[in-house]
């Protein structure tokens, strides 16, 4: 099978993983747990096995059964250019024919940099540090909340995912503002016991857990816009009282912006809604697809930052020289093209054609979207966290998302994630896509009916 451009018919067909898939995801299994790197990848909350991914080129997916899909996965949100973007693609094979690691300073790693401290407004006379991952970016900024101020307690949001450093898999317990307790086997409880809970959108719920343990809570974090419980808007001030409240407090306020960042605006959350964070934890797109992360922020506090500081954070493949290039080539063109004008104009289109099809059909859905970022919620009702979010129809939302796939369109397979459009989703793709969920809204009603 080639990967050539003539292989791509651009029409997208029935994604159901094939033979070629099922056997890949048979194999897989015995040697891989589940068969994946990462578990949503394994369809569980949706059912059926997945499709197996050869390449990927704008909008669209190929998969192994040689099958186009239009994809609203972008790679969990790196690929807002569309995939294998040709000035991306040649910046990675210019810096790979030179090597593909140094474990050294680089010339790249400054003017990213440089560019990360122009563009982001958190990191505006700050410093950043890059890391490989955006759970490497979480861990290493609460790390360096605690050494800075010296205590040691975390307030983080209900249904917030900030990667998968043991202290952040947390599980909310009941009540506003509650002690977690681990939110997987394998943690113990005492790595938790300083991490507390809070519900997503009110401010009260951190004065409060603020007020109860003043003077031990090192830092905030939150998604400004999270993702990992589906797309939930912050209600119009959120951001701000939290700012309020940490200054108050003394409290580093850490974005986990991982996702957020060169999406929702060139400047990411910090700039759409104007709220400014001591820290900012950067992944994803950061990387252009390539493995990147980074963290940042007040230099005062990043000044505690070994070797500078006494905080320790390292890493063999930090500002990997591959992994820049892509990074910085997909931060210029960004930067360059200014496309966050037509990327909201494609994302509300696609949201409203989205809504006004659910609606025809008789199907309750709520349509959250921030910029290029969705999800549309299988219930009646306003999501504004993440007890709204559990009260969706999981098995209509799972029956959705097959008969989506069935129909050659490749959305997050679950509820409790944001769906993505790049700016290579152009108007056939689009038009597919609201095609093909009139007649998936049309299946998912018989359930209502
Ligand atoms: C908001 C947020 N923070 C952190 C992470 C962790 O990033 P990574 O998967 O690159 O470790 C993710 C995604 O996984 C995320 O969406
Ligand atoms: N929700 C996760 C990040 O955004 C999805 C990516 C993963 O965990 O594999």
């Amino acid at each position: 099978m080639s990967t050539t451009p003539e292989f791509w018919t651009q029409i997208p067909g029935d994604g159901r993983a094939g033979a070629n898939s099922r056997a890949l995801f048979n194999a897989a299994q015995f040697v891989i747990p589940g068969g994946v790197n990462s578990p949503v990848r394994a369809f569980k909350a949706v059912g059926g096995d997945p499709p197996f991914i050869r390449a990927a080129r704008g909008p669209y997916l190929l998969t192994e059964d040689g099958v186009t899909l239009v994809d609203y996965v972008g790679t969990w949100g790196p690929a807002i250019l569309g995939h294998a973007h040709p000035e991306v693609v040649d910046a990675v094979c210019r810096a790979a024919r030179d090597g593909l690691s140094f474990g050294a300073c680089t010339a790249g790693e400054v003017e990213f940099a440089e560019l990360l401290c122009r563009l982001v407004p958190a990191l505006k006379g700050g410093m950043v540090r890059l890391v490989s991952s955006g759970t490497e970016a979480t861990m290493s900024a609460l790390r360096l909340a605690r050494g800075f101020t010296g205590r040691s307690k975390i307030v983080k949001v209900d249904g917030g995912y900030h990667g998968h450093a043991d202290f952040l898999l947390v599980a909310a317990g009941s009540g506003a503002a509650t002690l977690g307790i681990p939110g997987s086997e394998g943690v113990p409880a005492a790595t938790v016991a300083d991490t507390l809970t809070v519900p997503f959108n009110s401010a009260a719920a951190v004065e409060q857990v603020l007020e109860q343990h003043r003077g031990q809570v090192a830092a905030v974090i939150v998604e400004p816009v999270p993702g990992n419980m589906g797309c939930v808007p912050p209600r119009p001030g959120y951001l701000q009282e939290l700012r309020d409240l940490c200054t108050r407090e003394g409290v580093v306020l850490v974005f986990d912006e991982v996702m957020t960042g060169f999406r929702v605006a060139l400047g990411g959350a910090g700039q759409r809604y104007g709220v400014i964070p001591d820290l900012v934890c950067l992944g994803k797109i950061v990387g252009g697809g390539m493995p990147v992360g980074a963290y940042g922020g007040r230099r005062d506090i990043m000044q505690h930052v070994a070797p500078l500081g006494p905080v320790y954070q390292a890493g063999t493949l930090s500002g990997n020289p591959v992994a820049v290039a892509a990074g910085l080539a997909t931060l210029q063109i960004l930067a360059r093209d200014d496309p966050y004008a037509a990327l909201e104009a494609t994302s509300a289109a696609l949201a409203a054609g989205l809504s006004a099809r659910a609606a025809k059909a008789g199907v309750p859905v709520v349509m959250n979207r921030v910029g290029a970022m969705f999800t549309g919620f299988f219930r009646a009702g306003e999501v504004h966290d993440y007890d709204d979010a559990k009260a969706s129809d999981l098995g209509a939302f799972a029956e959705f998302h097959r008969e989506m796939l069935t129909c050659g369109v490749y959305l997050a397979p679950s509820q409790f994630e944001a769906s993505f459009v790049s700016l290579a989703h152009d108007a056939a793709a689009i038009d597919h896509t609201l095609s093909a969920a009139e007649a998936a809204f049309a299946a998912v009603a018989r359930r209502y009916g």
